[in-house]
């Protein structure tokens, strides 16, 4: 595979700092050196760059933090996934707060009919600036590429939606607000929240998750939010959630999926180093990675 690595050192999503060190970390637990001994072909782009939280209206905006800023680094994201898509290779982009799925989508989707979604994670990330507890654009992401919310994040890339409802499938879900519930409802979203997965087992999940995806979409973009992970696997995260997915069972998905060859573009999200002890969460988004691109225990 052609990899391209996308670093974007973005905090202005959420309100703790230190996930803009996010890719630095990832990049120093080794995703480069760990992608190239399975013999694909690496080129670190380096990083997006992100403005600074500086215009007052924005910041003080409590329903919408930092929108300018958000709104700005993900146009130029979506820019750069774009080329990637075009000269035939897969992007994969290394977070930063999760807002970045934005632009991420904003780049990809342009290229697909029928885009498919896998949103690992502990949330949903379906709030708009009226259903949002926080008024942090990292827990809309996922609405705003269904096209709901404020127009500086839904028409990123000059286009709206990226993504239709039923071409999404949630992983992880343990913490969803009264109005994401709702959304999931009302638009049929697919998902698999703990407790289907403790019911199932992460097995059956995946092998429904792919063949539910199979069937209808021509690429599908994974984002995965370190904090689908328990806390005792990934604690570098700004908002963690206990009774998370394990480590191995999110090796496992990982594993399911680069079987399945359906993955077409993927981002890693949220680890925040500075929370984080000893990079165990770099560390664990570096072995997933590994698992997504074929890694093998023997
Ligand atoms: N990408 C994330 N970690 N999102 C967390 C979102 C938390 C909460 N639902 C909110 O809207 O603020
Ligand atoms: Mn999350
Ligand atoms: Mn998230």
């Amino acid at each position: 595979m052609n990899i391209s690595i996308i670093g974007v050192p973005m905090d202005l999503g959420q309100t703790r700092r230190g996930v803009d060190m996010g890719p630095s970390a990832i990049r120093y637990a080794g995703i480069v050196e760990r992608l190239e001994n399975l013999n694909h072909d690496i080129e670190d782009l380096g990083d997006i760059q992100i403005g600074r939280a500086e215009r007052v209206q924005d910041v003080m905006n409590p329903k919408l933090r930092n929108l300018k800023a958000v709104a700005e680094a993900n146009e130029k994201l979506a820019v750069t996934v774009d080329e990637v898509v075009t000269r035939g290779r897969f992007p994969l982009v290394l977070g930063g707060d999760h807002s970045i799925a934005i632009g991420t989508l904003a780049g990809v989707a342009k290229h697909y009919k029928n885009l498919g979604v896998i949103w690992y994670d502990a949330h949903g990330d379906l709030n708009t600036e009226e259903t949002s507890p926080s008024g942090n654009i990292h827990g809309m992401s996922l609405a705003a590429s269904l096209g709901l919310g404020h127009p500086a994040l839904t028409m990123i890339g000059g286009y709206s939606p990226k993504v239709k409802p039923e071409n999404i499938v949630i992983i992880g879900a343990r913490a969803l607000d009264e109005g994401e519930k709702q959304l999931i409802k009302a638009k049929g979203i697919k998902i698999y929240t703990m407790h289907e997965i403790d019911r199932l087992g992460m097995t059956k999940v995946m092998e429904e998750t792919i063949a539910y995806l199979k069937e209808r979409t021509d690429g599908v973009h994974l984002s995965l939010d370190l904090d689908g992970l328990d806390p005792h696997d990934a604690p570098g995260v700004g908002t963690p959630v206990i009774g998370g997915l394990t480590y191995r069972e999110s090796h496992l998905a990982m594993e399911m999926l680069a079987e399945a060859q359906i993955i077409t573009s993927a981002e890693f999200v949220e680890v925040n180093p500075i929370l984080d002890e000893r990079n165990k969460t770099a560390a664990t988004a570096v072995a997933l990675m590994g698992s997504l691109f074929g890694e093998k225990l023997v």
